[in-house]
């Protein structure tokens, strides 16, 4: 996880109280200790018309934005009561061959946790009031284990010499992310929150049990990013950009088999 010295989750607390909260993410998913809840129906991803605009270096990591100022891309049923927009999405990972997940799975990290980050636009008007509600976000966590090189993520690692310092960005069109995902999406579901500050409570977090497949070269490649801006003569690689898990507090562990 990410350095602990002054800036890390170990002390995020101090500016952000909510990070002792009672419904923080990531946390370890213990699939023995899962409710199943029968009434609970599949997700459904409408991805068929989404806009991605633009690749970025947001200092926590590189993020790929969306077009969300009307329902083209959304995500729909499981815990969910209304369809949520696709925002963004993007990735945490570690250093070589170490661990990267944020959720682990009996205490098994994967190398890499994708996010695709949607949000509530029929309660709210904008991301970020939905962001502060406990009911605005809805994220789609899919693990990443290392094997062979995953065909469409080259698409990503290839424009990253785009997007290597914090706060670069560059034009991004065309990116489906629905390639990104498993063919089964058995989930896990529970309440909780933003991985990285200001932590809000808000997210309907949404775990997908099966990984995807990339490679070791191509996980690489995220590691080329810089946590530092251009400006800065200090150069500190992107690595470790994951939360470790969270206590559960009492909270329930629902489970749906597609
Ligand atoms: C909270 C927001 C910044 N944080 C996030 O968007 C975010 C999203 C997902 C995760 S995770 N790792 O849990 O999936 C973590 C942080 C700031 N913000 C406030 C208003 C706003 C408007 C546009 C863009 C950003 C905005
Ligand atoms: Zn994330």
């Amino acid at each position: 996880m990410l350095a602990n010295v002054g800036t890390g989750p170990s002390v995020w607390h101090k500016n952000y109280p909510v990070a002792q909260g009672d419904r923080q993410s990531p946390i370890d998913i213990v699939p023995n200790q899962t409710s199943h809840d029968p009434s609970l129906g599949p997700v459904v991803l409408n991805y068929d018309h989404c806009t991605s605009i633009k690749i970025a270096n947001s200092g926590h990591s590189v993020v790929v934005d969306f077009e969300d100022s009307d329902d083209r891309s959304v995500i729909r049923g499981g815990p969910l009561d209304n369809p949520y927009r696709l925002k963004q999405f993007h990735f945490h990972w570690g250093v070589k061959g170490c661990h990267g997940s944020e959720h682990t799975v009996a205490g098994n990290s994967y190398a890499s946790e994708l996010h695709l980050v949607h949000w509530n636009a029929v309660k709210y008007t904008t991301f970020g009031e939905a962001a502060t509600a406990d009911d605005g976000l809805a994220v789609l966590g899919i693990f990443l284990q290392t094997g062979d090189d995953h065909r469409w993520l080259n698409m990503i690692t290839d424009a990253l010499y785009t997007v290597k310092f914090k706060g670069s960005a560059a034009d991004f069109k065309g990116f489906n992310p629905k390639c990104l995902l498993p063919s089964s999406l058995h989930y896990w579901t529970y309440l909780g929150s933003l991985t990285t500050p200001p932590l809000h409570e808000s997210v309907i977090w949404i775990v997908v049990k099966d990984p995807i497949t990339v490679s070791e070269k191509q996980l690489g490649k995220l590691r080329t990013l810089l946590f530092t801006g251009e400006e800065e003569d200090q150069r500190t690689r992107m690595e470790n950009n994951f939360r470790p898990p969270q206590l559960l507090k009492g909270r329930r562990l629902i489970s749906r088999r597609v």
